[in-house]
């Protein structure tokens, strides 16, 4: 078993549960197949059981890289670490041949940003969603956030595209269920500097993209930018704006707008998150504390929600 150090603790893969392949039945591509390999599955707990579990299962290529299955296995070792209502579940693994498959619970709502595109008000239907629902997703996320802020744990790609939702309709829950595989899905997001790895600059604080430095103050950042995709109701932040061109902007001094409608309290919550030093930014317990306090504001619950207008936006 080939232990993995991560975040200053050993993991080997006995630590998983291993999945049976024999219980497992895989039923159909997940968003499309949007996702790459991820299907929805049916996962029978003990042998003797009528009941069936519905699971989400990734799949790894079988023709892939070492580098490629090294990553894959260690998705699944940081999942195995959490433990939380706002962060994905792991059931566990199948590493016993190809395809090598893990196994997580399922999300029916699909990923944040999809939810809130399909979400914006249209002529035929004022939008289904209110200010109280934008400002609980945001306060599901923040809460997955604030435990891996307590386990020490990095994410460094918190975006809408890396959230799902256990449903779309009320009583939604938001979780944080990519740690490093759903970035195909957005690639466009993403930006190749100097050759190296896929950068999601837009996301990024400028001591990430400048100096590679990243803390927990990165994912606060980041989460300053999901909180503007959550009002803007899934527009793509910087709109028209190239990746290089943004690290210039931020870096003097250049921020996100609001968006229409975007009450006081919440810009004031992202632009805090965009502080140009880092240690000055908040902690996602004061994240939290803010947003309790925009869902007690009246002024705040009854903004109406209203998409931008004007400049179509791609991604
Ligand atoms: C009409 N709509 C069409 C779209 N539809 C969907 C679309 C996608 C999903 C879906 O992928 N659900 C998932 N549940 N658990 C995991 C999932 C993905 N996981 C992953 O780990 C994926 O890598 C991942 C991670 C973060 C974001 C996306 C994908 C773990 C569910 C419903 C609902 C009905």
């Amino acid at each position: 078993n080939p232990n993995y150090e991560f975040a200053g603790e050993r993991y080997t893969l006995k630590d998983l549960r291993d999945v049976p392949r024999e219980h497992l039945r895989l039923t159909r591509a997940l968003g499309q197949g949007a996702f790459g390999e991820v299907y929805e599955g049916l996962y029978k707990m003990r042998p003797g059981d009528a009941v069936e579990m519905p699971v989400a299962v990734k799949t790894l290529p079988e023709l892939s890289t070492l580098q490629a299955e090294n990553d894959f296995m260690l998705e699944a070792l940081i999942m195995g670490k959490f433990n939380h209502p706002n962060i994905v579940h792991l059931i566990g693994v199948c590493f016993d041949k190809h395809p090598r498959y893990i196994v997580l619970e399922l999300l029916s709502g699909g990923d944040l940003k999809t939810f809130l595109r399909e979400s914006r008000p249209r002529n035929d239907r004022p939008s289904a969603l209110n200010m109280k629902d934008l400002l609980m997703c945001c306060v599901d996320v923040a809460k997955g956030c604030k435990y891996l802020e307590e386990n020490r744990f990095i994410h460094r790609d918190i975006a809408a595209r890396n959230c799902l939702l256990t449903a779309k309709t009320p009583g939604r829950i938001v979780k944080i269920a990519d740690f490093g595989m759903a970035r195909e899905v957005y690639m466009s997001d993403y930006y190749r500097k100097g050759g190296k790895a896929m950068l999601p600059i837009k996301w990024m604080p400028p001591e990430a993209f400048l100096d590679g430095i990243f803390t927990t103050k990165t994912d606060v950042w980041s989460y300053g930018v999901l909180l503007w995709e959550v009002m803007s109701l899934g527009y793509m932040p910087y709109t028209g704006c190239a990746n290089r061109n943004v690290m210039s902007l931020v870096v003097s001094g250049g921020r996100l707008e609001p968006p229409p409608n975007c009450p006081s309290l919440v810009y004031a919550i992202m632009t805090s998150c965009w502080h140009p030093e880092p240690p000055q930014r908040p902690d996602f317990a004061t994240i939290l504390e803010k947003l309790a306090g925009c869902l007690q504001d009246p002024e705040t619950l009854a903004t109406p929600l209203k998409p931008m207008i004007g400049l179509t936006e791609s991604g």
